[in-house]
């Protein structure tokens, strides 16, 4: 992509809460987002002509582009924003791969189980060549409070990013800080982003405390039922991560860093800071239903990927393999074996070298056949 000046078609790829606060924010910023939800069913009011409402952290009434199908999205925009749960990834990468072209940039936000790997092979096998930037979050919170507004509950003073191939990363950087703003953190590769997003093990935490709240549909808050021994469990989920990053070599943000710099509450303790952000109406609503991606997606996608990355380090990650465990039990189903990027990797042939080699390349066991002819 040009990196330019003024402004850029931004294509995204979703139409759940951080779709639309990412179009918001685009937005404010001058530049043009469309909107492409999967099924339709994310972007119906909006193609009706209703326009999209941002409140809170940002305010804007503005009509996004819509698109009907991935291959509009690719064909309209110079750069696509991939944001939805891991567990859409696959299936939109592969629709979007055919439809895009050398030049244009790919932004995964929050990237997932070394799913820029899976793109970045499936565009070889094609011959395309782009940069792929994956950040360890998403440079908004909220909810949609319907089908056309979303709730922006905060915009993040920092999110850790990384390009593949690392060739492109000062062109990746550019381009997030135009479109998004002066806000991005560039680490050393995606086994680093991959540790750099703190959803699996904090959602963890969050919903094994609460999950009877979960099932019971309650309303309640997220921050204020961070307690000292649930803030004690994230901490000690939190040095194990940190201790399978060390053993790689690789600077991450701490839980603290985390969020301080995501919530803008002074570090203390993981529970004194929750209590803050509930105290200054910021602590957010914990999910209403068992069927919470903080589960679905954060177990498969997230836990399931920090386990592996420490029996592969030697620092196993017991807690996070625990919490695999007791979830699939609690929901009678097999979570590690739902992850199907990590299955399309093959990661289980694939050595610590191979991995950190394929975190700056983007291609994992060789380059595909069709891309090395
Ligand atoms: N919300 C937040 O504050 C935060 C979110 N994140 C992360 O950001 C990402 C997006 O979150 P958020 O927007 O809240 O999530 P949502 O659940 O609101 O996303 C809904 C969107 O995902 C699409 N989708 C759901 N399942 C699939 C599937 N199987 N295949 C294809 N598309 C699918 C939906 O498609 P359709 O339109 O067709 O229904 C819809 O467009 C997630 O990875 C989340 O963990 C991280 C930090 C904070
Ligand atoms: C609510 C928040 C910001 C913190 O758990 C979040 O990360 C999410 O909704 O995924």
């Amino acid at each position: 992509m040009d990196i330019g000046t003024g402004t850029s078609r931004i294509g995204i790829a979703g139409a759940g809460a951080i779709a639309f606060g990412s179009a918001a924010l685009l937005h404010r910023n001058g530049h043009d987002p469309m909107l492409w939800s999967p099924s339709s069913a994310g972007t119906a009011a909006l193609a009706e002509g209703a326009p999209l409402t941002a409140s809170g952290a940002i305010e804007a009434e503005f009509a996004p582009r819509i698109a009907d199908s991935a291959a509009t999205l690719a064909a309209e925009n110079d750069a696509i924003l991939i944001a939805l749960p891991g567990y859409g990834h696959k299936a939109v990468m592969d629709a979007l791969v055919p439809h895009l072209r050398n030049g244009q940039h790919v932004i995964v936000s929050s990237h997932a189980s070394l799913g820029a790997i899976y793109l970045l092979q499936a565009l070889a096998a094609r011959g395309v060549t782009l940069p792929v930037t994956a950040w360890g979050t998403t440079a908004v919170t909220g909810r949609k409070s319907s089908a056309t507004e979303v709730r922006v509950n905060t915009v993040r003073s920092q999110v850790d990013l990384c390009t593949v191939p690392d060739a492109r990363a000062d062109c990746g950087l550019a381009v997030c800080t135009r479109l998004f703003g002066d806000r991005f953190r560039t680490r050393d590769g995606l086994l680093a982003i991959s540790l750099s997003n703190l959803n699996p093990q904090n959602h963890m935490g969050i919903a094994l405390a609460n999950m009877t709240r979960m099932e019971r549909g309650e309303t309640w808050s997220q921050g204020q039922n961070v307690t000292p021994n649930v803030g004690r469990l994230l901490e000690a989920l939190d040095a194990e991560r940190l201790a399978i990053a060390e053993a790689l070599g690789l600077e991450v943000r701490t839980i603290f860093e985390h969020f301080h710099l995501s919530f803008h509450v002074p570090v203390a303790s993981i529970s004194e800071m929750n209590q803050q952000m509930h105290a200054a109406g910021n602590g957010g609503t914990g999910p209403a239903t068992a069927d919470s991606r903080y589960v679905t997606e954060d177990v498969p996608y997230g836990l399931a990927l920090t386990v592996a990355l420490g029996e592969l380090t030697g620092r196993p990650a017991v807690l996070h393999d625990a919490g695999i465990r007791i979830f699939s039990a609690m929901y009678g189903r097999d979570f590690r074996s739902e992850n199907d990027l990590l299955a399309a990797l093959d990661l289980g042939r694939a050595s610590l070298d191979d991995l950190r080699q394929a975190a700056r390349t983007g291609l994992l066991h060789g380059a595909p056949a069709s891309a090395a002819s």
